[in-house]
């Protein structure tokens, strides 16, 4: 027999969910004393699930779809329509093939390079000016990076403009009223640039380097011969750049952490292996993407409760990586704790669990690590900084959580090579 699922009573709590942001989960799992809940959203019955256990089931493609189910606010501004994310089945494996073929050694290593560079070139700049805002400086500098790394052209007076629409999509997709609807609109915008591009390389008018993203994802043709309709082939190109730009919020949190625990940056000088440590654990403490939605494929039963098809469905990732089942002291920074972790691809998904090719996990998941990396480099060992009195708090109902003060930095220095 099923057995009820604990349930939040009500019409609808779409509003709390913009409200209380990542605590919008774990709020009601505590109590409700359950990792999986049913509540009411956007005016339907939603399922809420949290735990490596639940996000092993939620990855399970047979039994549940990713096509229909995000809200269409986030397909307008974070993913695009038809991309990669709202696939299922061989659809979505053969678009995620082509996404993942731009993730060799080569072109990471290519991408490596240029963010050094450009670091470099931010830094030159920095130490002449009074102070900056970290995090308004970082979105330049990754959107540079990213533009450079796709092969597309970026002048100089256009980096402010294409940093903004790219930071809209993922700064405003929870946002309510005039923000979301700027996300929106900027998000034509770069549409139509990118597509402009794609059209003069398929009309031979322009042309990219060949291992380069605009080049492949221009020229990609798929098993019937067909070149993807330029809408789509722009969506693609869009999803390798956004996320290049938000690896900002992440190199933020990394500052963040050094500020709030200042006796890291000793561990960071002494130890060659803690970086990695770190950087694991500011993806785990801080919170950035707070649950991936999908819709249940057809009627199953798990652990007793009934599932039913076309269902909205959550999956909690910050709860997740703050689930005390699977994190001793899941809200103490502590990077040691990835020393010996053993965990397994559902238990510690920032950027989503399971399998890279066969699954939605994030595409990008492997470079996120090695530019934060280089970022906290530049941060602990090649630059110093002053830090002024400013409001450095986080607040979990804004999604995403920016530090009030975006990060201010005075009188930055470089740290000469020993
Ligand atoms: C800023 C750090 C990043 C975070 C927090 C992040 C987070 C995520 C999350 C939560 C998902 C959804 C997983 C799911 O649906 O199950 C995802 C998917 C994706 N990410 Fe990332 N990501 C980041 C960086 C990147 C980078 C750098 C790239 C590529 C340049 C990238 C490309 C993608 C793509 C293409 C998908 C869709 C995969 C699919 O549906 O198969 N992401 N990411």
């Amino acid at each position: 027999m099923d057995n009820q699922m604990p349930r939040e009573e009500g019409l609808d709590h779409s509003l709390s969910l913009l409200k209380e942001g990542y605590r919008f989960i774990v709020n009601r799992r505590e109590q409700l004393k359950s990792d999986i809940f049913e509540t009411r959203l956007l005016g339907k019955k939603a399922i809420c699930m949290v735990g490596s256990e639940a996000a092993e089931l939620f990855y399970d493609e047979d039994k549940f779809q990713r096509s229909d189910a995000a809200p269409n606010r986030i397909v307008q501004t974070l993913f695009g329509k038809n991309s990669v994310q709202t696939l299922d089945g061989e659809e979505h494996r053969t678009r995620k093939e082509l996404l993942m073929s731009v993730m060799t050694t080569e072109q990471i290593n290519k991408l490596l390079d240029i963010t050094e560079l450009q670091w470099e070139k931010s830094l030159d700049k920095w130490v002449k000016m009074d102070k900056i805002e970290l995090y308004e400086e970082v979105k330049e500098l990754l959107c540079k990076v990213a533009f450079k790394w796709i092969g597309a052209p970026l002048h100089e007076e256009e980096v402010k403009t294409m940093t903004k629409e790219l930071a809209a999509m993922f700064e405003s997709p929870a946002a309510i009223g005039p923000a979301h609807w700027m996300g929106r609109t900027l998000r034509n915008v770069i549409e139509k640039t990118i597509q402009q591009h794609i059209q003069d390389t398929r009309e031979g008018k322009v042309s990219f380097p060949k291992d380069s993203v605009m080049h492949k994802f221009s020229l990609y043709k798929d098993k019937n011969g067909e070149l993807l309709d330029v809408e789509t082939a722009t969506v693609e190109v869009i999803n390798m750049l956004r996320p290049i730009v938000a690896i900002s919020i992440y190199i933020n949190f990394t500052v963040l952490a050094l500020l709030q625990y200042p006796d890291q940056k000793q561990k960071l000088k002494m130890y060659r292996d803690y970086a990695k440590m770190f950087v694991q654990e500011v993806r785990r403490f801080y919170p950035f993407f707070p649950f991936v939605a999908a819709k249940v494929k057809k009627d199953f039963v798990w652990n007793g409760y009934h599932f039913k098809e076309g269902t909205l469905t959550l999956l909690d990732l910050y709860g997740t990586n703050h689930d005390p089942k699977i994190w001793d002291n899941p809200d103490e920074f502590n990077p040691e704790r990835f020393a010996h972790w053993e965990g397994t691809p559902f238990s510690f998904i920032p950027q989503g669990g399971g399998d890279y090719y066969l699954g939605h996990r994030c595409a990008g998941e492997g470079i996120t690590i090695k530019l934060m990396k280089i970022g906290l480099d530049y941060l602990v060992n090649k630059m110093e900084y002053e830090v002024p009195e400013q409001d450095l708090n986080l607040e979990l109902d804004d999604i995403p959580s920016i530090p009030k003060s975006k990060i201010i930095l005075k009188n930055i220095r470089r740290v000469s090579a020993q």
